[in-house]
């Protein structure tokens, strides 16, 4: 299995291109299910969950193509076509390397009337139920059956009515599929309390550029009238707010200066608020934004939320930075049970942080030492490089294939602003 090793200690000063967005390219891509038409989707990231996604709309019947891209060129384009659904199972083996596979549900179920999908079960982080997705999809008026580990989603008179539903707890995955189904229904469909991610913007944006009526985008009550049917466009993927806001902190945990070239500040305010709170120097440029931080970095006091909130998917990043800052850090995870376990991996190169519960004191200040550690999430990995950078020493992050999940050509991105950073193929 490939590792990446690092050598630490280098003040990172340059530019980094941001990626188009993993969490917006994995609803952006089933929405190639709701048409005949093609859809071309540009900016999309190069990462396995991408070609993981895409190899399940292959099986769907969904052919899909990807445009060359010029050296030096971020993203890529990939146009997807489903002439006509061949199969509507998403099976297990697909689902159980990508959770965001159940994002197929709603718009399978819309256009082909019918949708079997294998139940993704727990993960690394939590136990991550789909119960919302499915209460959301039978407010719609689907059935719902559950067997052998799979769930059954009908429209019994072939296209869903529409319907009513509030969310008792924010879900940007159940949010996403109840859109996704909504806008091929015959009816009207009022979500409440909907996750406001900005992906769930760019979901919105596309589905509209593709025909779909939905009125209030960005706002958590949703107003979708379905239509008879949905055309192809050509979209944009949005710049990837989390691996934005992940080179930001290295920049602020090696004392650098780093350019964060298309990131899209007004998507990042959570984050950009915790950076400045910290001590970075944010400045807003014609190409994006640049972070500058002068250490010792300030203490934090940090509470994960839903968007408008900090996200919990920069937790991991924002505690390795703050193991480095002048005094002491508490953290709240609050979106996921199990999101501390890069702590005992942090721990082992020096930091001190003490977890309760879902909150964790992180007393900063103290040197991070080079070690080989290894984690079981994607940003927990993504806190482990970080530390590495500002670590005396050799680190060797092992299992690369959950930064693979979610960060385009990490090394090429983190040496080009001056890190000694590779990767090690086992052979
Ligand atoms: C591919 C993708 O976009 N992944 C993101 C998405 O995950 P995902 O869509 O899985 O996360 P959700 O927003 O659905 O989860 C939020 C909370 O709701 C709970 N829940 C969710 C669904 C459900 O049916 N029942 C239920 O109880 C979850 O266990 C969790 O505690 O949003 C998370 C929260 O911002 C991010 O960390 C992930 O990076
Ligand atoms: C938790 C994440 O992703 P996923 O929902 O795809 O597991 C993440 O991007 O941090």
């Amino acid at each position: 299995m490939d590792s990446i090793r690092i050598t630490g200690g280098k003040r990172l000063e340059g530019k980094i291109p941001i990626s188009g967005a993993k969490n917006s390219a994995l609803t952006l891509l089933p929405c190639a299910l709701l048409t005949d038409e093609k859809l071309t989707l540009g900016n999309l990231p190069r990462l396995a969950d991408v070609d993981n996604f895409s190899h399940l709309l292959n099986q769907l019947g969904v052919s899909t193509s990807v445009a060359g891209v010029k050296k030096g060129e971020v993203g890529r384009k990939m146009t997807l076509e489903a002439k006509e659904i061949a199969s509507t199972v998403a099976p297990y083996d697909m689902v159980r390397k990508m959770r965001a596979s159940i994002l197929v549900l709603g718009p399978m179920l819309a256009r082909a009337g019918e949708s079997t999908v294998s139940l993704p079960g727990g993960c690394a982080i939590g136990d991550r139920p789909i119960d919302l997705h499915l209460k959301a999809l039978e407010a719609m008026g689907a059935e719902i059956e559950l067997a052998a580990g799979y769930v059954k989603a009908t429209a019994p008179k072939g296209r869903l009515p529409g319907g009513d539903f509030s969310f008792p707890v924010v879900s940007v995955g159940a949010t996403e599929n109840a859109v996704m189904a909504a806008v091929l229904a015959t009816g009207r469909t009022q979500l409440f309390n909907a996750a406001r991610e900005p992906e769930i913007v760019d979901l919105c944006n596309l589905l509209v550029a593709m025909g779909a009526k939905i009125e209030g985008i960005g706002s958590s009550h949703l107003i979708i009238d379905g239509v008879e049917g949905l055309h192809g466009c050509n979209y944009e993927v949005m710049p990837d707010r989390i691996e934005a806001g992940s080179y930001a902190c290295a920049a602020g945990i090696t004392g650098g200066s780093i350019e964060l070239v298309g990131a899209r500040p007004h998507d990042m305010l959570a984050i950009t608020n915790g950076l400045a709170a910290a001590g970075l120097a944010i400045e807003f440029t014609d190409a994006g934004m640049k972070v500058s931080a002068h250490q010792p970095l300030r203490p934090l006091a940090i509470s994960t939320a839903p968007y408008p909130g900090f996200p919990t998917d920069m937790q991991a990043q924002f505690m390795a930075m703050l193991s480095v800052a002048d005094g002491q850090s508490f953290l709240e995870e609050t979106i996921f049970e199990n999101r501390y376990m890069h702590v005992p991996e942090l721990r082992r190169m020096g930091a001190d942080i003490e977890v309760h519960g879902r909150s964790a004191i992180v007393k900063g200040g103290l040197p991070l030492t080079g070690a080989q550690v290894m984690a079981t999430d994607l940003r927990a990995s993504m806190s482990l490089v970080l530390a590495g950078l500002a670590a005396e020493g050799d680190t060797e992050v092992l299992r690369v294939y959950h930064l693979d999940r979610g960060y385009e050509r990490l090394e090429e991105k983190l040496s080009a602003v001056g890190a000694t950073i590779e990767r090690v193929s086992a052979g």
